[in-house]
Formats: C-alpha cells, structure tokens, sequence
C-alpha cells in the first residue's frame, strides 16, 4: 500500500480576484489543483484531500447580510456558512477529481465526508477573533466598512489588504474520524474537515451543537493527519516555498528546515499571524505527535515536492 499523505488546500489559491470570481471561476482553479493532486495519486500515493474556505464563507456571510438588510431575509447563522462552504467546495473538488480520474482511465473512487469537528466552549480564542475572511479591503475602504458595521474587527493580512476576522477555536477532535478512516482503507480518495471542519462543542455523549467560528483548516488538517495517522502532511498555499523576511529585499525561500530551525524562525516573526503562522504551528503540532514529514508548497509544484524536488520540507 502506498504512503498515506493528507493535502490541504488553500481557500484563498481558490480565489483570483477577490470576491469577484465565479463560481466557474472557483471550479477552473479547483480542476487545476486536484490535477496535481491526481498525479501524485497515479504515483501509488493514498490521498486524503483538506481545504480551506475562508475567502468563501466571508462572502457567504456577506450575502446573508445584505440579503438580510434589504429584504429582510434572516441571516443564516455563521457554523451553517461553514457547512455550506464546506459542502459547495468538496463538491466541486470531488466532481473534478472524479472527471480527472475518468481522463485519465484511472479507476480510484471519490467520497466528502460532511466533517464536524469539535472545539471548546471556553477556548479563550472565542474572545480574540483572529481568523480573516472575505475578500481584501484598502485602508480606506475597511475603514468605511467598520464605520458602518461596529461589531466587526478587521486586520491586515500578511500585506495583502485588510480583512474581517471571526474567532477560530483550536479543533480537538475529529468527530467522523472512523468513518473517514474506512474510506481511506476501502480505497477511495476522501474529501474531509473542509474549511476546517464544522464547529461543535459536545452537549453530552456522543451528543453536539453547532458554534458560530471558522476553525484554521491548517490545524484541523494536522489533527485529522494525526488521527488517521497520515505519514505526510502538505499543505498547498499560493507560495512555492515558505520565506524568511518574507515580502523584503532579503527574502529568502527555505527549502528545508528542522523543528528547531522553525521554532526559531517563530521566535524571530518570520511568519505572519493568520496565514503562514498557523501552516508552521500545525505543521510542527503533527510532527511532533505523530507524522513524518511536512512540506509547504503551492499546487504546481505537489508532484515534484512529494518526490523531494520543491517546497520547503519540514523534518524531523
Ligand atoms: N514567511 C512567509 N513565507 C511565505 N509566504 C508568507 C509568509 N508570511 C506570509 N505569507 C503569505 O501567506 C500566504 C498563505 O496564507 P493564506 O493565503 O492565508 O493561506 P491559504 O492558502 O491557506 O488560504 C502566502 O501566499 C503568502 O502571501
Ligand atoms: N478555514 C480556513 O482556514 O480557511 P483558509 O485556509 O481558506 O483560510
């Protein structure tokens, strides 16, 4: 059998013009994704595919709000946005993968498994919104918006605009871990924690309630690694490699770094908060409990990382 390797997929590499693409725009650059991810498959690799939804359920919540304020439609509650997001782009990425398989005359089955997971009612991250969602916003233009919306908090995002930010509690369990695991052992390709995966506290045994926050998909996608006990966590962004001084005249791209080397490069702030950071915590989480390996690339580049020829590898 071949090595179980876990792909995350970035929300935003599935966003190319901030909140004006189509949703046939969204599929193009899911087909172009899951080619990679297809080609590793063809290698003999067993795939289990993650992915992100934080540009997408940032415009979920936009369109319930607005729909809300001029007709008077009622808002859909934050945990169903992920839901829904979870499920439009798990479908969009099983049909392309299924396609692609049939293209290529390769005979792997595809299955998304709507993934709850849990997180904690007192996670103090439920006071300290951190997480950004929705499209990018000037100076100027977040401003206006905080203006004329009190209740929202907006930050900078690694130099690409200003966003608005949810709270994002720390997952603790995959609750379809099983079913997820027997997927991966009947042989098909499995779709799962999608856009981190719902959040739910536990009411009682066995018993949960849904919980408006968008969780991290890079710390649900190094849980679930742990749990199904992946050997290879990649997680796919929109940078080849992860940099130093990223965004400086002497930006460096690393290639392959130590668990020390990392938690330096931390201590230094060489990652920034909300995007690369938390892909360098989770990476440093899976391979300090379970996994083997962790690389961080971009889509084009799966094929020749997997096989150690781009990224920046993480190891132990
Ligand atoms: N040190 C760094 N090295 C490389 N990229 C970085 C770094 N710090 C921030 N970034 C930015 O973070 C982005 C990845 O985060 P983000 O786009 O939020 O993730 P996702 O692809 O999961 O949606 C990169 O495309 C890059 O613009
Ligand atoms: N949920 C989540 O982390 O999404 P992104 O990877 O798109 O930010």
């Amino acid at each position: 059998m071949g090595e179980l390797v876990i792909v995350a997929i970035g929300g935003n590499a599935l966003v190319k013009e901030n909140g004006r693409d189509s949703i046939q725009d969204q599929y193009e650059a899911v087909k172009e994704t899951v080619s990679h991810i297809a080609d590793m498959i063809e290698e003999g690799y067993k795939v289990v595919v993650t992915h992100g939804n934080g540009p997408q359920v940032g415009f979920a919540m936009r369109r319930c709000e607005i729909a809300n304020e001029i007709t008077g439609m009622p808002t859909i509650p934050l945990v169903n946005c992920v839901a829904e997001t979870q499920g439009g782009i798990g479908y969009q990425i099983q049909q392309a993968l299924t396609n692609e398989f049939a293209k290529r005359g390769m005979k792997q089955k595809v299955a998304s498994v709507i993934t709850q997971v849990e997180v904690s009612i007192d996670d103090p991250n439920f006071q300290n919104p951190t997480k950004p969602v929705g499209s990018f916003f000037t100076l100027e233009q977040s401003e206006a918006m905080k203006a004329e919306h009190p209740d929202w908090v907006m930050v900078e995002d690694s130099g690409r605009g200003y966003r608005r930010v949810v709270p994002s509690p720390r997952p603790i369990d995959i609750i379809e871990k099983d079913a997820i695991k027997s997927l991966i052992d009947s042989g098909y390709v499995v779709i799962a924690a999608g856009g981190g995966g719902i959040p739910v506290v536990k009411t009682g045994d066995n018993a949960y309630d849904g919980i408006d926050a968008v969780i991290d998909k890079d710390f649900a996608t190094s849980l679930l690694a742990e749990q199904i006990q992946a050997e290879t966590l990649i997680i796919t962004t929109g940078v080849p490699r992860v940099c130093i001084n990223f965004g400086k005249p002497n930006q460096k791209a690393l290639e392959q770094i130590s668990i020390e080397e990392t938690k330096q490069y931390i201590a230094e702030d060489h990652f920034a908060k909300g995007s690369m950071l938390p892909k360098i915590e989770a990476s440093l989480s899976f391979l300090e409990k379970s996994g083997s390996r962790v690389i961080i690339t971009n889509p084009e580049s799966l094929k020749d990382a997997v096989n150690n020829q781009a990224g920046t590898h993480i190891v132990k």
